[in-house]
């Protein structure tokens, strides 16, 4: 405990330590407040370096600027995304479009479109942004100033794909491959495709050889342009695929142009001179990925009988599922017997991701594990996420 000691003591929140167990890897439980989580996490906060010129723009603000859908399928999971990290928006009305995170003093939540929310970036109207990254790779459009923060947080969950209907001159066409060389397409007569995604779409169709192509828009239902002979083939945003199926179209092999969920992205210019910009990212990145990492996983407790620590550690470790993050906690349960205190049984907590449950529970029995229990996980927080590591390196930090 004393090792701990200098490391709490930064830590304003009350803490009770309840166990600790020896060296080498110290497991130890404190309690702590929801809203202090991080403070106590991260140690230290990260010096900002400024490289090359300095946009004068982004000086006229102090705040940080956070984008936020401000409606559409991507809005109510972000929300829940920041609550499930502790930063719930303090908005008074759904149709003010400023709020702010209590938990994060400096920050400024705007709700915009998605698209806006790119555009934005670019043009250093906000710092950060979250949506799908679909919207990020065709409104940002390569652009060297948006760096993809977090690129998984596990919703929104879609892919920009190619259809062609299941009938006709398609019947038999299955892979871009196939469409691409079908004798149909002259430059008098080229394939023409409906897309939402003007910037990605042509540059994928070139990519892949696709010679004779016309595009053309619209704002939605673009799967109803083949029936109405608008089109002969649609790029659009797939997820259960239900709207391409009740309209007999079907993807093809290789018509994939990406694969796309939420992502958190910011901008570059914003993390290496806005002054505080980098800390609140890493703060916010810090909540996604403990929080993330802990949905696939459950800790699992259960009492061993055995010699000594080691010795249950031995068996724990001798089954492939029990491993957990770092390794097993085995902690002694003392017990009285005929007046003298002793420790005959152990207590070991592991962490098991979610589909290994019911795999690991049966070699925890298979050892001699009783009275298991299951309890969900909040967060993970490792000494370091390998994704601000990521991020330094691309920022040059
Ligand atoms: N089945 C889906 N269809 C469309 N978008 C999906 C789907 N599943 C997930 N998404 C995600 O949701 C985003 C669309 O959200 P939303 O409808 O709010 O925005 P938008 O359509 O870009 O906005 P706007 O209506 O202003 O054009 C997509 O960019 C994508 O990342
Ligand atoms: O694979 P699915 O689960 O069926 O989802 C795909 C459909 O959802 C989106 O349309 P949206 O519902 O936004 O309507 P819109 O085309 O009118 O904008 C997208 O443009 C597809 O049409
Ligand atoms: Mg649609």
């Amino acid at each position: 405990m004393s090792l701990l000691q200098p490391y709490f003591q930064q830590c304003p929140t009350a803490f009770t330590p309840a166990v600790s167990v020896p060296a080498p890897c110290l497991s130890f439980y404190i309690s702590v407040s929801k809203r202090s989580v991080i403070s106590c996490c991260s140690s230290q906060s990260q010096t900002t370096v400024i490289n090359g010129k300095l946009d004068s723009r982004i000086f006229d603000r102090d705040e940080i600027r956070l984008g936020l859908p401000s409606k559409g399928r991507m809005a109510a999971d972000t929300l829940d995304l920041l609550k499930d990290c502790q930063l719930s928006i303090k908005q008074v009305n759904p149709r003010q479009y400023v709020a702010r995170i209590p938990q994060l003093s400096n920050l400024e939540v705007w709700f915009q479109r998605p698209k806006d929310i790119v555009r934005k970036l670019l043009s250093g109207d906000l710092d950060l942004g979250i949506v799908g990254f679909d919207t990020v790779s065709e409104y940002g459009q390569g652009n060297e100033d948006l760096i993809i923060v977090h690129d998984a947080l596990e919703y929104g969950d879609c892919r920009l794909s190619l259809a062609i209907p299941k009938y006709g001159i398609f019947e038999n066409i299955n892979s871009l491959k196939e469409l691409a060389q079908m004798p149909q397409w002259t430059v008098e007569k080229p394939l023409r495709v409906a897309t939402g995604f003007s910037y990605l779409v042509p540059k994928f169709m070139k990519e892949n050889g696709l010679k004779h192509v016309i595009f053309s828009t619209a704002d939605g239902a673009l799967e109803a342009a083949p029936a109405m002979g608008i089109a002969d083939a649609i790029l659009d945003l797939v997820s259960s695929g239900t709207t391409l199926r009740e309209n007999n179209l079907k993807e093809i092999e290789g018509g994939v142009v990406l694969e796309s969920q939420a992502v958190l992205v910011a901008s570059r210019k914003a993390l290496i001179q806005r002054k505080g910009a980098l800390d609140t990212t890493h703060e916010i990145l810090e909540r996604f990925e403990a929080h993330l990492r802990a949905l696939g996983q459950f800790t699992v407790t259960a009492n061993m009988r055995g010699r000594s620590a080691e010795e249950v550690a031995e068996r724990v470790l001798s089954q492939p599922s029990l491993s957990g993050l770092q390794g097993p906690t085995v902690s002694p349960v003392f017990r009285k017997h005929d007046g003298k205190v002793a420790a005959d049984y152990y207590a070991i907590v592991i962490c098991v991701p979610k589909k290994a449950l019911y795999k690991s529970v049966q070699q925890l029995r298979a050892i001699g594990g009783s009275g298991v229990l299951i309890s969900p996980l909040t967060y993970i927080f490792d000494e370091e996420t390998p994704r601000w590591r990521e991020l330094l390196s691309k920022l040059g930090l």
